[in-house]
């Protein structure tokens, strides 16, 4: 796959629609390990890995020589300065902030608070409304408008209202989606070639630019409600909190980009899960009655938490704390994630020679592509039944408790310093969502169409999950 003078390129332009396959198909080739070229003069050259013991190098054991580097913050510029982007002392300021953004107990009362809400008035309802006309719907979009809605709550203290009934526009997450898919474009090029295509506006560069002035504008929008909201209000917004813990975010330009950072943490990442475990719960009919046998105690125990749709129905709602042990439901989850982690690569930057566990040499300067998405479907890592969805991997013998993962096996919540902030919430928000969706609704998946990931550095699906669901009869 590498050519001479242009590299790589042509290889991984060719098969760019199936992306994270490819590589995975050359790291289960090459034995989880493999090296490639850019286009000469380009001087990109890449290490691309899934193999544990170097994730684990890498990220753990000598993550200093691994930053992410400022060709990552030039690709993700619209987050400049923000947790995404910056290494060392900086990363550690930022993810102390944020620390005290998702550990303050009005931050986590409102988020509970919001959840139950939207779930109760917005998205069951919205299921029993399609349930009854046997509507088909795109299950990641009404996920997507949930998701957004609950991401940005906390941060703003404001309800951008996606999941209200009249269905608002979509264009500012769209334009979310705009900076990840470019994203990946960036990642693939030359920084010269797409440096170019910015300054000439041109090609997705264009599209960037324009969804880089909806973001800005969004964050303005969501700042002057925040400003004209009743002041009798005693909740705390990540707004408050980042400039009472330090100033310089007065500069407009650094807070907008820190709260757009805030929004990708929580939206991308939770509203591209949700979805495949639809998807990997429509199409394994057995893990779905398990989960059902695991929600049947609680659920016989709720009556006071029913909700009454209009006197026809009655719908039920469990709690974070009520979810908390469902064993069973969390593997579910976590085998998804493994096949389907919203976050398929990571991208490093070699500081200085290193030689990696596998026996691979590194040199400075050269970019390491950590394949989360390969690393999930390897043999080698999972065994013969790795590309199975078989929640019951993650569970001891008895099935009774979880097994231990270390992270550099499982990566999707990333590993080592820089993991993942706000696994508990994700965990916790996924679990109240899929046991409402599952207890009360049969989910099919609508016959003849083709679920895949789009081109982007997230795994969202490229034409949404299209759905029919039925009340389910208790
Ligand atoms: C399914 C859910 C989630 C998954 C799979 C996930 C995964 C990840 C991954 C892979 C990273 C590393 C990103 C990178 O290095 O570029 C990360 C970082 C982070 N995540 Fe999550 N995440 C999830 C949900 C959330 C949620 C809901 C929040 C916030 C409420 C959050 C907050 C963060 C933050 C602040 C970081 C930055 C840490 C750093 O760069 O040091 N995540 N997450």
């Amino acid at each position: 796959m590498d050519w001479p003078v242009v590299g790589v390129l042509p290889s991984l332009i060719g098969r760019i629609h199936n992306f994270n396959d490819q590589i995975t198909t050359f790291l289960a080739a090459y034995g989880c390990n493999l090296k490639a070229q850019g286009p000469i003069a380009s001087g990109m050259r890449y290490f691309a890995t899934c193999d544990p013991a170097n994730v684990r190098h890498i990220f753990t054991t000598n993550h200093a020589n691994y930053p992410k580097g400022v060709e990552f913050a030039e690709i993700f510029d619209i987050y400049g300065g923000s947790i995404f982007t910056v290494d060392g002392e900086l990363c550690r300021q930022q993810r102390a902030m944020f620390q005290s953004f998702m550990s303050n107990p009005q931050v986590v009362a409102l988020m509970e608070r919001s959840s139950r809400d939207k779930m109760v008035n917005g998205l069951l309802p919205f299921m029993i409304r399609m349930a009854s006309t046997r509507t088909p719907f795109d299950m990641q979009g009404l996920i997507n408008r949930l998701i957004f809605d609950l991401t940005a709550i906390p941060i703003f203290c404001v309800d951008p209202c996606c999941l209200s009934a009249d269905m608002p526009s979509m264009h500012v997450a769209n334009a979310m989606d705009t900076v990840m898919e470019v994203g990946l474009i960036r990642h693939i090029l030359p920084p010269s070639c797409w440096k170019m295509m910015r300054r000439l506006n041109i090609g997705p560069e264009g599209k960037l630019a324009t969804a880089h002035k909806q973001l800005h504008g969004f964050v303005r929008e969501m700042m002057e409600k925040m400003k004209a909201r009743s002041t009798e209000q005693d909740e705390v917004s990540a707004v408050d909190i980042i400039l009472s813990a330090d100033p310089a975010y007065s500069d407009g330009s650094l807070l907008s980009r820190t709260l757009l950072n805030y929004m990708v943490a929580g939206r991308d990442t939770v509203g591209t899960t949700l979805p495949w475990v639809f998807y990997n719960l429509a199409k394994n009919p057995r893990v779905v009655s398990a989960i059902r046998k695991e929600l049947a105690p609680i659920a016989s125990l709720k009556t006071a938490a029913c909700i009454s749709n209009n006197g026809t129905s009655t719908m039920l709602f469990f709690e974070q704390e009520e979810t908390k042990d469902l064993v069973y439901l969390q593997a579910a989850l976590y085998e998804s994630l493994r096949l389907h982690p919203p976050g398929p690569f990571e991208r490093k930057k070699v500081l200085a020679d290193d030689l990696l566990p596998s026996g691979h040499k590194l040199h400075a300067g050269e970019i390491v592509l950590i394949s989360i998405y390969a690393m999930g479907r390897m043999e080698s890592v999972w065994g013969k039944d790795c590309h199975e969805y078989m929640p019951e991997r993650w569970l001891s013998e008895d099935g009774s408790k979880l097994r231990y993962v270390p992270s550099h096996k499982f990566m999707a919540f990333n590993s080592g310093p820089r993991m993942c902030l706000g696994k508990d919430i994700a965990m916790a928000q996924m679990r109240t969502i899929v046991a409402a969706v599952i207890w009360n609704f049969e989910v099919e998946m609508v016959e003849g169409q083709s679920v895949e990931p789009k081109l982007s550095c997230t795994l969202q699906m490229k034409n949404g999950l299209k759905v029919i669901v039925r009340k389910r009869e208790k």
